[in-house]
């Protein structure tokens, strides 16, 4: 049976200048065996997701993404990550709804209005869907970018802190995500909880200088 999606890392280095955060980093992530990456506030998670992204060169190494047993060309590596991260900036003026639409179009979405909704739904801001961002509370900030990381449906989900700021309801939402068996997660994380949601880890931090 072919693997859906597959992300290899090998022999990742980073620094920063003088500081040093991995070195030598390989890891194989497959669908249904979600990562979690630790490490101390400063340590290279966040840096990591972005590499496994592509947003951020590495110092070394190579990171690969295969999609039914072919290697993701380097344009096509946005639709194939949803990426969630707390920097992550949304339209403040614009309603999550419209926030949603706009990245549809972006990416060019077919049956981006039944998306949009399912995906609303899914995050619990049904309700709120047609209010503007700009007054939202942290919690449901942090909602609609886990709302628009799932909205293209991607193979592959990396995670920043996804439940720091989400009440009981907002982590169980986490926990189905990260649970997702038919998707390759990767969670960066400081909560035990959440990274006790992995089967598997990377810890950070062996390489750091302060
Ligand atoms: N663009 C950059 N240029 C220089 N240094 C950087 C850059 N991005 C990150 N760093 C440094 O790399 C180190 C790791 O940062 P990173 O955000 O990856 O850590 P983290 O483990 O996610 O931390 P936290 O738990 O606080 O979110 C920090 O010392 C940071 O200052």
């Amino acid at each position: 049976m072919p693997v859906p999606a597959l992300l290899v890392a090998d022999r990742l280095s980073m620094r920063f200048g003088r500081r040093r955060l991995f070195d030598d980093l390989s890891v194989e992530v497959a669908p249904g065996a979600p990562l979690a990456v630790v490490g101390a506030n400063g340590s290279g998670k966040s840096t990591l997701l972005r590499v496994f992204a592509g947003l951020t060169a590495p110092t070394g190494g190579a990171v690969r993404l295969d999609v039914d047993g072919a290697v993701v060309r380097p344009e096509d590596v946005p639709r194939t990550v949803g990426f969630v991260a707390p920097a992550l900036q949304l339209y403040e003026p614009l309603t999550a709804r419209e926030n949603l639409g706009f990245l549809a179009s972006a990416r060019r979405l077919a049956d981006a209005e039944r998306r949009i909704e399912a995906v609303l739904d899914r995050v619990g801001l049904g309700p709120r869907a047609d209010d503007a961002v700009g007054a939202f509370s942290t919690g449901m900030r942090q909602r609609l970018r886990l709302a628009t990381a799932l909205l293209h449906d991607p193979p592959v989900l990396l995670l920043d802190e996804p439940g720091a700021t989400l009440d009981a309801a907002g982590r169980a939402l986490t926990e189905s995500v990260v649970g997702d068996p038919g998707r390759v997660v990767v969670v960066a994380t400081n909560d035990p909880a959440e990274a006790a949601l992995c089967p598997r880890r990377v810890a950070l931090g062996g390489a750091a200088r302060p």
